[in-house]
């Protein structure tokens, strides 16, 4: 068994869920973590002066529960998938080698999370620039919605804050530019996977 660790990381609305969304669809025996369903519950994130809560910070996530997920899928790829209600395909139609298993991270701040820096195979990380985010950002509803000044005030400088400390620790980044298609970005970073996956069986 062959097992690729992916990382889609990236700015909020870069594109991260429909890049990893159709690299699953293409990719046999692939799944997603996302890190946006390891938030905290609303009550427990910090609320800064200005009453913003602090949702773009390390400590607003469960990251010790994601890693164990991330665990689980390392231990046993196929029992894990089984338990996800995805059952284990043949990958002889397909441009997947046999026996190959991939997990797909996806999420804002994988790379400020020092222990997934050390397990993810392939670092890809998606920008775009603050008119196009802000834009997308502004016709996206969380839960709880973005108040007032929320963009301005705490997802864009905390977005340049994590930024830069993800650059002062992580090397081995390949940077995609999110205003590409999405076709564009799906097949830049597909055929790199497909050679990484291919780099892997011919090391067999
Ligand atoms: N390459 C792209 N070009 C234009 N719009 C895109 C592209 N990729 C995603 N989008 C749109 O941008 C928004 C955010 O995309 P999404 O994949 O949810 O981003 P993220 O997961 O990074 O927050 C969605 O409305 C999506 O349809
Ligand atoms: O999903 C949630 O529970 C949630 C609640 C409030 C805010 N968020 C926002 O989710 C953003 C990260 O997700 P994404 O998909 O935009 O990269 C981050 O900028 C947060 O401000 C997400």
């Amino acid at each position: 068994m062959r097992k690729l660790i992916i990382g889609i990381g990236g700015i909020t609305n870069g594109g991260k869920s429909t890049l990893a969304r159709s690299l699953h669809e293409h990719i046999v025996n692939s799944y997603i973590i996302a890190q946006d369903t390891f938030f905290k519950d609303d009550s427990l994130v910090a609320v800064d002066s200005r009453g913003f809560k602090q949702y773009d910070v390390l400590d607003a996530l469960n990251m010790d529960k994601m890693m164990s997920e991330v665990q689980t899928w390392q231990k046993d790829p196929v029992s894990f998938l089984a338990s996800h209600g995805q059952r284990t395909q043949s990958s002889r139609v397909s441009e997947t080698p046999e026996d190959m298993y991939v997990l797909i991270i996806e999420g804002f701040l994988i790379y400020n999370y020092r222990p997934f820096n050390e397990i993810i195979d392939k670092k890809y990380f998606l920008h775009i620039p603050y008119d196009i985010c802000k834009a997308r950002r502004c016709s996206r509803t969380y839960n709880p919605p973005d108040p007032s000044g929320y963009f301005d005030g705490h997802v864009w400088p905390m977005y340049l804050k994590n930024r830069k400390e993800m650059e002062d620790t992580v090397s081995d980044l390949v940077f995609l530019d999110g205003i590409q298609t999405r076709d564009q970005l799906f097949s830049i970073v597909y055929e790199d996977i497909k050679m990484e996956m291919q780099r892997l069986t011919g090391n067999d």
